[in-house]
């Protein structure tokens, strides 16, 4: 087991912001923390990682308990950018936890070249941008070649370019057996790098594993909706009526023997689209009206 969280929970005064948090990361696998701001990710990723404590619940990684000092050689945690120095350079950020760590100067090179940041560094953070700032924090964080990487907000202020590039990294980091778990609100680029979801939804987790094949459905128009919708479930096909479309989700069925179904009915098909629901989707299904307020 890489990470296990059992029944955490965390209050600031009078409020409960984590509720009896549990869920596990079993094997190499990147998952995402996703929930309105101020919903508790943060607090959840620095208990994980032993900077906050809980009131109540335990913590495992790699089968040892998160407050053995001895994991810290195996796990990374990206915090924001209030950790660097304006007036240190790039490398001098590396080299501090290179020496605590007794990483090599090779290392740090390499890594710097794998987010491509060994332009800038040599300058001082102080002249860095949001994104190259970001570029530095990861660096730091895999610098140790880590077996769980925590990352908050990774993509924070990342234009496309760096987002992709950081995005490759991550998959890179995943088939090399690092298991990810990170916070985003940045729903299209979850979408492209994990399919396992953690919806953090008033102090509670609600867990997702969607495998893209499951994402899929169709958006079919007939010309009798209520005939169709009677055919289809009389042979197990379930269908959602809305209005005059029906939403057909895949799960393994036959686009082929819809089509016959309809067709033996006499019903006509006017319209056929095939869609495929994102986080995007899920995420105003989960927070509605609180999502939409983001
Ligand atoms: N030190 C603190 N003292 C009191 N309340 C706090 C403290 N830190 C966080 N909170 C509150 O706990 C809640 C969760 O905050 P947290 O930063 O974990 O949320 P988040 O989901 O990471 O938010 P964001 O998406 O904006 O980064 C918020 O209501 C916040 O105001």
């Amino acid at each position: 087991m890489i990470l296990s969280v059992n029944q955490v929970r965390k209050s600031y005064g009078k409020t409960t912001v984590l509720k009896d948090i549990s869920f596990e990361i079993d094997k190499p696998k990147i998952v995402a923390l996703v929930g309105p701001n101020g919903s508790g990710k943060s607090t959840l990723l620095s208990i994980i990682t032993n900077l906050l404590s809980a009131e109540h619940g335990e913590i495992t990684i790699l089968n040892k308990s998160s407050k053995d000092p001895t994991i810290f050689k195996e796990i990374a945690f990206m915090q924001d950018n209030s950790v660097l120095y304006d007036y240190l350079t790039g490398y001098d950020h590396l080299q501090f936890i290179a020496d605590v760590q007794k990483i090599s100067k090779q290392q740090i090179y390499h890594t710097a070249e794998r987010i491509g940041m060994t332009g800038y560094l040599h300058k001082k953070v102080g002249k860095y941008s949001l994104g190259m700032k970001q570029h530095l924090l990861l660096t730091m964080a895999i610098l140790n070649q880590p077996k769980l990487l925590i990352l908050d907000e990774p993509l924070n202020g990342l234009d496309p370019t760096s987002a992709i590039k950081v995005r490759n990294l991550l998959l890179a980091l995943l088939k090399e057996g690092t298991a990810i778990l990170l916070s985003s609100h940045n729903l299209g680029e979850i979408d492209l790098i994990t399919s396992n979801i953690l919806f953090l939804k008033d102090g509670s987790i609600i867990q997702e594993h969607i495998p893209q094949i499951e994402r899929t459905y169709y958006q079919i128009i007939v010309n009798d909706s209520q005939k169709a919708q009677t055919a289809l479930q009389a042979e197990s096909i379930h269908v959602k009526q809305i209005n005059e479309k029906l939403m057909l989700y895949t799960n393994g069925v036959a686009i082929n023997k819809v089509f016959l179904i309809l067709h033996d009915q006499n019903i006509m098909i006017l319209d056929i689209e095939k869609k495929v629901l994102g986080t995007e989707d899920r995420y105003q299904q989960v927070f509605g009206e609180e999502g939409k307020a983001l």
